[in-house]
């Protein structure tokens, strides 16, 4: 599939996001020959990938590298890893709330940095990856990072960093939210007397083919007036859903409190 793999990937961490991306990229065919993955606790990741606990002296030419541990440890990983970084590394960060400033004054040698916000679906290729850098990163880093993150699924690029924490907010959380409908529906699909496990068995595959049959066809406005009969039980449905724009008010709400959070993050907190 993509052809874009780096000389070699160096993975600061590799827990549930970026594992599910050295999934996918294995899968479309990275050679594990080329990736070291720095984890504390030294546990094998995927057959034929070197795991290691410790920095190595340096780093293979062109290695590209990426942050996956957690926002906060980015002072203890940058101590370490910024001395092994040259001006043919390429540095990716999946981290929330760091910003390209922050990330380019811990890692100053670095020849391009660039922040990617990936999500959960990227592991089967279904993913949302937002991308942001600025103009004094190279196009071939542009390229390189674009490349890298093309078997994930939708690459966006962002144009200003402002947007990132909402971006991040809208898809990088945005399965968990969709998560929480699909168990909000089961569950009130048995608060109406629906026997639990096959509320639970109908809402995931309610959600799974209308969310198919939206991302095929036209807008989902229209998809939705296709369901309500006019007159009939799903415009009442709608009703509630749509009086005072309550599910907008509600989705709102959760965007701003997530962007508020990596706002937050941002500034130290
Ligand atoms: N989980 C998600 O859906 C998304 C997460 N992210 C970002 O991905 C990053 C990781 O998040 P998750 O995978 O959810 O967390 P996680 O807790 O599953 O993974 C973090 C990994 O970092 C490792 N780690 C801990 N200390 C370390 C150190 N000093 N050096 C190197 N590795 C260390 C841990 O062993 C763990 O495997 C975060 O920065 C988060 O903002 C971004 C987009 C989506
Ligand atoms: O919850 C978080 O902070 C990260 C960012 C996007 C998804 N998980």
């Amino acid at each position: 599939m993509a052809t874009g793999w780096p000389p070699h990937l160096f993975l600061v961490g590799c827990g549930n996001m970026a594992g599910q991306m050295l999934h996918r990229w294995l899968a479309c065919g990275l050679d594990p020959d080329r990736v070291t993955i720095l984890r504390p606790s030294g546990r094998p990741v995927a057959d034929g990938v070197r795991v290691v606990t410790a920095y190595p002296d340096a780093l293979p030419q062109g290695t590209t590298v990426m942050l996956g541990m957690k926002p906060h440890q980015i002072a203890d990983v940058a101590e370490q890893l910024a001395p092994l970084c040259t001006t043919d590394t390429v540095m990716l960060s999946i981290l929330a709330g760091t910003t390209l400033a922050d990330l380019r004054a811990r890692f100053p040698s670095a020849r391009d940095v660039v922040r990617a916000m990936p999500n959960l679906p990227v592991g089967i290729g279904q993913g949302v990856v937002a991308l942001y850098t600025d103009e004094q990163a190279s196009s071939a880093g542009r390229t390189e990072a674009g490349a890298l993150m093309a078997p994930l699924g939708l690459c966006e690029w962002i144009a200003d960093e402002a947007l990132f924490n909402r971006v991040t907010a809208l898809s990088g959380c945005g399965p968990a939210f969709l998560f929480r409908f699909i168990d909000a529906l089961a569950r009130a699909g048995e608060a109406i007397g629906i026997p639990p496990e096959q509320a639970a068995r109908m809402a995931m595959a309610t959600v799974q083919g209308a969310a198919t049959m939206a991302a095929a066809q036209e807008n989902p406005a229209t998809l939705a007036d296709q369901v309500a009969s006019p007159g009939g039980m799903t415009r009442e449905g709608l009703n509630v859903l749509d009086a005072d724009d309550r599910l907008l008010t509600l989705l709102t709400d959760t965007l701003e409190a997530a962007r508020d959070r990596g706002e937050a993050m941002a500034r130290g907190h």
